[in-house]
């Protein structure tokens, strides 16, 4: 049996309309399954914690964006439990970008009923004064942080939805608060090493290679590898800035000075002041110290036919 959550709102409504179509196929081929609409923030958190608490196995379909994505692997009681699938609707597609699978629902829809390759997905936890949160694709504080608060309460995506084009949303408040934005420093503890930057822009644990919107900040990140890839942009001008997000989209910002790349099981950030933090795109408020790794156990996910991991 598949339980379906269903954010029915992802990206301005059409999750709903893409269900309805998923619903047809399920009917048409006899299919069992269950749906569970979300109604409001973190209420697919609570499902899958109702759903899963029996420890019995599940296989979840995800029907939703990334940020739906992010409140079901919280929800998740034991992780070795579940077998999630993934029918991508929002804006972002960071996590269906990441994973390789394919961003058409109906397409996404027969890789779940006719699967052809199970992937073992590690899942990120990031953790702040005594609080955990899980992660899929990535985790950072600072300027990405930055964005999806101020993206979280402009209308702009909401109406940028309305013609498909809610990824320029973080565009558009990237640019916005780039030039806002006071740089400081930060220190990084990567595996017991520490490093001290200065003139932090943001520095992000990423499981999946891209984040906010398909900027493909660590173009090596394997979400199978037990380890986390962190990203640090520091010492760098806001035009250089400027010049180097284009160029993240294909992974060639890594040539520029002040991107500074490493590999690690175990991140701690440390600010000075309190910055605003992201998990998946969800903001998490300001904070000045994080702490980032890997679940022990992993996810099985219904992969794409053919995975696009390394
Ligand atoms: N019925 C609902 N009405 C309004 N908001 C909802 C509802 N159900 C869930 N949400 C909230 O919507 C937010 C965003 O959902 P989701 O990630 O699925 O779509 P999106 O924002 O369009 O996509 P993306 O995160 O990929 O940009 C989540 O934080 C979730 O809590």
């Amino acid at each position: 049996m598949y339980t379906f959550i269903t954010n029915p709102n992802a990206r301005s409504g059409l999750g709903l309309t893409r269900w309805h179509q998923v619903e047809a196929v399920l009917k048409e081929q006899k299919i069992p399954y269950q749906v569970y609409f979300t109604k409001y923030q973190n209420h697919a958190t609570k499902l899958v914690q109702e759903l899963t608490s029996d420890l019995e196995r599940h296989t979840i379909i995800v029907l939703g964006g990334d940020g739906t994505i992010n409140e079901v692997i919280n929800g998740i009681t034991s992780l070795d439990k579940v077998t999630l699938g993934y029918i991508p609707i929002g804006s972002s597609n960071d996590f269906a970008r990441g994973t390789g699978l394919p961003t058409d629902p109906v397409k996404a829809l027969q890789n779940i009923l006719t699967p052809s390759n199970y992937e073992h997905l590690n899942i990120g936890v990031l953790e702040y004064e005594q609080k955990r949160r899980r992660f899929a694709v990535s985790s950072g504080i600072g300027f990405d942080a930055g964005v999806c608060h101020e993206v979280m309460v402009s209308r702009l995506k909401i109406l940028l939805n309305r013609f498909r084009l809610g990824k320029l949303s973080y565009a558009a408040v990237a640019l916005h608060r780039l030039f806002t934005l006071k740089p400081s420093s930060m220190t990084v503890v990567l595996d017991g090493q520490t490093h001290h930057f200065e003139q932090v822009f943001f520095a992000t644990g990423m499981n999946l290679r891209y984040e906010g919107g398909g900027f493909k900040f660590c173009p090596h990140a394997d979400y199978q590898d037990d380890r986390l890839n962190i990203i640090v942009i520091s010492k760098i001008s806001k035009w250089k800035v400027l010049a180097l997000l284009p160029t993240a989209f294909f992974g060639l910002h890594t040539r520029f000075k002040g991107v500074n790349l490493f590999t690690c099981r175990e991140a701690q950030f440390i600010s000075p002041v309190p910055l605003p933090v992201h998990a998946d795109g969800e903001p998490v408020f300001l904070k000045r110290t994080l702490r980032l790794f890997c679940e022990p156990d992993k996810l099985r996910l219904i992969g794409a036919p053919t995975p696009k991991r390394l």
